[in-house]
């Protein structure tokens, strides 16, 4: 449905590169009826640059940032389990395989209750956009109606998705209760979630929401279903997502169970998973082999670090990761991850990297404000095929963006403090400043609208 043409008046900061963000004051977006970025300019000339399109004025909706507030890209979260929010924050002191016989297959298998499914999904969804996620890479379930639900509330509420159906299949690594009867079997019920995403109205070309084959990871799958996953990754170009390299145990798990294989990464590559379009969660315990395989097929990195430190799995290396010319984006991998947040998985990003830098003792290895802003957005465009589309502001790009607000301490007779977060800005702080307090400190209460496409999809208060 076309919508109405807008134009966004004010600030606008976005990732010019890894280390630098582009700040833009008193400027103009023109806003399609396609939601795409028409032109941007200075906004004194507004006018003229509507004209320019060939656009009349009246019928331009115009939306303009406070005093100190500003747009900032949508965050990409690029692997999160919808399955798994009502559990967020749950998870003890485990670790990865005692927490997911525990915690998590239980609540996943539940969901077969389709009104069951429709809360928490919907939750999760509304959750995801207050706190800015335009764009979320989710694991479902096994279950063919639920992971359809949740494509299906993630276009209706318009969120841009990837949306995977778990697959799972290993008797004796997967309960009874709860996985594939077999490859076979799994296989057919993943064509039919991807035959239905495909389909969802007005979901052509320009997809909003798309699947992505999800085998859980290979400790859970047998040799035929990686196999068979593979074969229809290439056949139809779909994405694919999986875990990497976690826990240490778990990747002695993979060596146990897949002897003949070169490592982790290999067992992959061999089944065709290792493709340009693969994220990969976690690769914390990667060897300089698998990080070398990984750059060389192009597949990508979810770094999930809130996740990483709760289950105790590790510190991942992420400007190693880079240096090998791997890309990377940002996961909140709830529920390992306990936050919904992809602003608190930027913050957990910078402060890991710091745990890095603690063992190696080199400075280079910690992250920046700018660097984790870029995680956030391009570095997650990157993992799900989005780049240049979305993750910053540019002509031809989406208008998938979140307007940031502090809160101006006013001068003078203290006022009642109010809903509006942790951020209080005094008015002396320059724009890098700023945006050092808003990853260190900010939240949702930051956040006051959001949109996909063009697409007002969540507004505070
Ligand atoms: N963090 C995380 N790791 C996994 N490895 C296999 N399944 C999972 C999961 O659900 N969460
Ligand atoms: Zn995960």
């Amino acid at each position: 449905m076309a919508l109405t043409r807008q134009a966004f008046v004010g600030t606008f900061i976005h990732s010019k590169t890894k280390a630098e963000l582009e700040y833009a004051h008193e400027t103009v977006l023109l806003i399609d009826e396609n939601g795409i970025i028409a032109k941007k300019g200075p906004a004194k000339d507004l006018s003229a640059l509507i004209t320019s399109l060939g656009w009349d004025e009246s019928s331009v909706n115009v939306t303009r940032s406070p005093p100190g507030g500003f747009f900032f890209p949508g965050f990409i979260d690029t692997h999160i389990h919808a399955s798994q929010y009502p559990n967020a924050g749950i998870f003890g002191k485990s670790t990865l395989l005692a927490w997911l016989k525990k915690y998590t297959f239980p609540l996943e298998s539940s969901l077969k209750d389709l009104a069951r499914a429709q809360r928490v999904y919907t939750a999760c969804v509304k959750r995801t956009l207050a706190h800015g996620t335009t764009t979320a890479a989710y694991y479902a379930t096994i279950d063919v109606d639920a992971t359809n639900l949740l494509a299906k509330l993630c276009f209706d509420l318009g969120q841009r998705a990837l949306v995977g159906r778990v697959c799972m299949d290993r008797p004796d690594l997967c309960p009874d209760f709860y996985r594939d009867e077999s490859a076979e079997e799994g296989l057919q019920n993943t064509k039919a979630c991807i035959e239905y995403i495909q389909q969802l109205k007005g979901n052509g070309d320009d997809a909003l929401v798309r699947p992505i084959l999800t085998p859980r990871f290979a400790p859970s799958c047998t040799s035929d279903s990686m196999r068979g996953l593979g074969a229809l990754a290439r056949e139809k170009d779909l994405h694919v997502q999986t875990h990497i390299s976690e826990n240490k145990g778990e990747v002695e798990l993979v060596k146990e169970l897949f002897p003949g294989y070169e490592d982790y990464t290999d067992v992959y590559d061999q089944h065709d998973l290792l493709t340009p379009r693969t994220i990969l969660a976690h690769g914390i315990h990667l060897s300089e082999r698998e990080a070398r395989a990984i750059a060389a097929r192009q597949s990508k990195v979810a770094h999930c670090p809130c996740s990483n430190s709760s289950l105790s799995s590790g510190t991942a290396r992420i400007r190693w990761l880079w240096r090998h010319g791997v890309d990377v984006g940002l996961g909140t991998d709830v529920s390992g991850g306990y936050s919904p947040s992809v602003l608190e998985a930027a913050r957990q990003a910078a402060l890991v990297s710091r745990h890095v830098c603690m063992s190696t003792e080199d400075d280079e290895d910690k992250l920046s404000v700018e660097e984790v802003l870029y995680l956030a957005t391009r570095g997650g465009a990157q993992c799900v095929g989005l780049e240049g589309k979305v993750g910053a502001f540019e002509e031809g790009m989406a208008w998938d963006a979140q307007l940031v607000q502090f809160r101006n301490v006013p001068e003078g007779e203290e006022e009642e403090i109010g809903d509006g977060g942790n951020v209080d800005v005094f008015g002396w702080e320059d724009w890098e400043e700023k945006m050092a307090k808003w990853v260190y400190s900010g939240d949702d209460r930051n956040t006051a609208r959001v949109w996909v496409r063009g697409r007002l999809v969540h507004s505070r208060g």
